[in-house]
């Protein structure tokens, strides 16, 4: 199962050797206001999902969310300890 920090990496290696079927690499390329804006969808999106959708989706939109944060992480070159020090 896919872990929060090898998700991390595999973006990280992504981000680097740039295949042209990633959609990371074409989500990075988008910039940060649509990084951004990815991020607002899926955080209302966990939302209703755990107002009304049970916990399989909202875990589904969870996990959605985490993805985007990651990339707007390594869109501005901030590591998972940079994160890590504030928790
Ligand atoms: N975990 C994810 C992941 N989560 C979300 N997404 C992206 O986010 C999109 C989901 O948002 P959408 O707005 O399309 O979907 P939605 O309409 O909100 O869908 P629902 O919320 O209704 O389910 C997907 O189409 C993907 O582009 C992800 N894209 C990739 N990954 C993983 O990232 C790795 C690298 O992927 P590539 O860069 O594509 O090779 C792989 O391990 C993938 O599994």
């Amino acid at each position: 199962m896919k872990t929060f920090e090898g998700l991390f990496e595999e973006l990280s290696q992504k981000a680097q050797n740039r295949p042209e079927s990633s959609l990371t690499v074409e989500e990075l390329d988008k910039g940060t206001h649509f990084i951004g804006k990815k991020i607002n969808e899926e955080a209302g999106e966990v939302w209703i999902a755990a107002e009304y959708e049970g916990k399989e989706r909202t875990a589904e939109e969870m996990s959605q969310l985490l993805y985007h944060v990651q990339v707007m992480m390594i869109k501005h070159g901030i590591t998972l300890e940079d994160v890590y020090k504030y928790l």
